[in-house]
C-alpha cells in the first residue's frame, strides 16, 4: 500500500496538534510539527514506520529537544538495534513509540504507523485518524486505544527489572496477569480496548501488572510457569510463587522477559536490557532474546550504547546523537560503508566489532546541550568532529547512501569529500572550553582512520 489517500503532514484532530495548542514554546525549533517531510510511507513489510516524532521536555531550565525528528522502520522478524552514547534520546524515542512519556515532557510532532489490519479498518471512516491500507498512525488513534496496545501488541523491557515488578506479588501472579490481559484481547480483539481499558501506564510500570488472584486462572499460572521455563528459570513451578525480591538479577531480568512475552507482543522493545548484568550473564540474557525473536519471528527494538552487541544482534541499526538518527541502515551497510564521523568514533572505539564485551569508549568532548535556546540550526557533532568544514554550520537533511540497504545519513560528507581548506575555524568554538576542536587530537583519533 502506499501513500494514495493518505493525508498530509497536518496532523487534523489528532492529539499532537491539542498538545500543541497553547504552549508557545512548541513553535521554536526548526520546522514545526506536521511540516518535515517524511522520508517514506509504511510498506507492507514494516511493522512500524516513525516518521519525524519528536519529543521534548518542558523544564524550569527550557525546553530540551530530546528526540528531534526521528524517522526509521522496524520490519517484520528482525532485530532494530538504536545506539548511541548516553543522552542521545534513545530511551525517550523508546518510550514515545508506545506512548509513555511522563510530563514534563510530551511527543510534539511525528507519526508512528502500526500494521494492524484490525485496526486499520476499525479505524477506516474515523476522521480523525490516519489509516493507510493495513498501517495505522497511532499518535492519532485515541489514548486509550494505545494503551490497550500494550502487551498484546507492544512490550517492553527495561535495564531495571525492579520497575516491571511488584515486590509484594509473586512473580507468578504477575506474568499470569499479562497472560490474561493477551488471552482477553484475543479472544474479543474488537473490544480489546474496553476489556484493558484499566490496564494503564502507572499499573504497568510502577506496580507491575497488578493482579488480583481473581484475575489469574490456574491455566493462566501454568502458563507462567511454562514461560518461566522457556527463559531459563530452573524449578519454574516452585519460582512461580516467589516473590521478585528472591529472583537474582539475572533470573528478575529473565522473568521481565518472560512477562514481556506473555502478551505475545508483535513488537518487542528491549532499552539496555542486559546492561546492569555481569557479562556471562548479559550474553546469556541476549543469546535468549535472540533466539525467542527468531522462535516467534517477533519484531525487536534493542537499545544499547554497545555496538559490539548491535553487531552481534541487530539487521539494522539506527545511529543516535543529540535526539537525531544520524545514521541509519543494514548492519552491514552501516558497518561497511560508514558515512557518519560519530558512526566512525563509536566504531573506531570498540577494539573487536566481533567481541559482544567490547564496551564503548566515550568520544572526545561532551555530548551537546539539548536545551532548545542553546542549539543553534546546525549539525550537532560538528564542534566534535575531526572533519567538520563550514557547510557544518548548516543542518544537514537526510541523504541516501545505498537505497538498497536502507542506508541514509545526515553528514554533509554523503554528497561530498572533506576539503581540509573548508575545515571549520577553531575560533567558531570559542577557542577551546571543554569543546574539541577539530584538530584535537583525541578526536581526530575518532576518525576511522580512511585518511591516516
Ligand atoms: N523526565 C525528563 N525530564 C527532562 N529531561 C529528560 C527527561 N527524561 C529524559 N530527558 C532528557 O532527554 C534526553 C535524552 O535522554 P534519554 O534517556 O533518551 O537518553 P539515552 O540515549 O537513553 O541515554 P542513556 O544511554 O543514558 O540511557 C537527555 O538530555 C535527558 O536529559
Ligand atoms: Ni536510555
Amino acid at each position: 500500500m502506499s501513500d494514495a489517500g493518505r493525508p498530509g503532514g497536518d496532523p487534523a484532530g489528532s492529539e499532537s496538534s491539542a498538545a500543541t495548542d497553547g504552549d508557545a514554546a512548541d513553535g521554536l525549533g526548526a520546522a514545526p510539527p506536521g511540516e518535515a517531510t517524511p522520508t517514506g510511507v509504511p510498506s507492507a513489510d514494516d511493522v512500524l514506520s516513525v516518521r519525524d516524532l519528536s519529543t521534548r521536555f518542558f523544564t524550569e531550565e527550557g525546553q530540551i529537544n530530546a528526540v528531534e525528528s526521528v524517522s526509521f522502520d522496524l520490519r517484520e522478524d528482525e532485530i532494530l538495534g538504536v545506539v548511541g552514547e548516553s543522552g542521545s534520546g534513545k530511551s525517550v524515542t523508546a518510550l514515545s513509540l508506545v506512548d509513555l512519556v511522563e510530563s514534563p515532557g510530551r511527543i510534539t510532532a511525528g507519526e508512528v504507523w502500526y500494521r494492524d489490519g484490525d485496526l486499520a479498518e476499525e479505524f477506516s471512516d474515523a476522521e480523525a485518524v490516519r489509516v493507510d491500507g493495513d498501517h495505522v498512525d497511532l499518535r492519532t488513534v485515541p489514548a486509550n486505544v494505545r494503551r490497550s496496545l500494550r502487551g498484546p501488541s507492544f512490550s517492553v523491557i527495561f535495564q531495571d527489572p525492579m520497575s516491571s515488578f511488584n515486590p509484594s506479588i509473586t512473580v507468578g501472579e504477575q506474568i499470569a496477569e499479562a497472560v490474561e490481559v493477551q488471552r482477553r484481547a484475543r479472544a474479543n480483539p474488537r473490544s480489546t480496548r474496553s476489556r484493558t481499558q484499566g490496564y494503564g501506564l502507572g499499573k504497568y510500570l510502577l506496580d507491575g501488572l497488578v493482579p488480583g488472584r481473581d484475575y489469574t486462572s490456574e491455566e493462566s499460572m501454568d502458563r507462567a510457569v511454562e514461560l518461566l521455563g522457556q527463559v531459563g528459570i530452573p524449578d519454574p513451578e516452585e519460582r512461580v510463587d516467589e516473590y521478585p525480591g528472591q529472583f537474582s538479577g539475572g533470573m528478575l531480568q529473565r522473568a521481565m522477559i518472560a512477562q514481556a512475552l506473555a502478551g505475545e507482543p508483535d513488537v518487542l522493545i528491549a532499552d539496555e536490557p542486559t546492561t546492569a548484568l555481569d557479562v556471562t550473564i548479559q550474553a546469556q540474557i541476549l543469546n535468549l532474546l535472540k533466539e525467542i525473536q527468531a522462535e516467534r519471528g517477533m519484531s525487536v527494538v534493542l537499545i544499547t550504547h554497545d555496538l559490539g552487541v548491535i553487531a552481534e544482534m541487530c539487521d539494522r541499526v539506527c545511529v543516535m546523537y543529540a535526539g537525531e538518527v544520524v545514521e541509519r541502515g543494514t548492519l552491514d551497510s552501516v558497518f561497511e560503508e560508514t558515512v557518519h564521523p560519530y558512526t566512525r568514533g563509536l566504531l573506531g572505539s570498540i577494539p573487536d566489532v566481533d567481541d559482544p564485551r567490547a564496551r564503548l569508549e566515550p568520544i572526545a568532548g561532551n555530548v551537546p546541550s539539548l536545551v532548545d535556546a542553546e542549539m543553534d540550526d546546525r549539525c550537532y557533532f560538528a564542534d566534535r568532529c575531526p572533519k567538520a568544514m563550514d557547510a557544518c554550520l548548516e543542518k544537514p537533511a537526510e541523504a541516501t547512501v545505498d537505497a538498497a540497504a536502507d542506508h541514509g545519513v545526515k553528514c554533509v560528507l554523503a554528497a561530498r569529500e572533506y576539503d581540509p581548506a573548508d575545515a571549520l575555524r577553531d575560533d567558531y568554538f570559542g577557542g577551546g572550553g571543554d569543546a574539541a576542536g577539530p584538530d584535537d587530537g583525541a578526536a581526530a583519533a575518532t576518525d576511522g582512520g580512511d585518511d591516516e
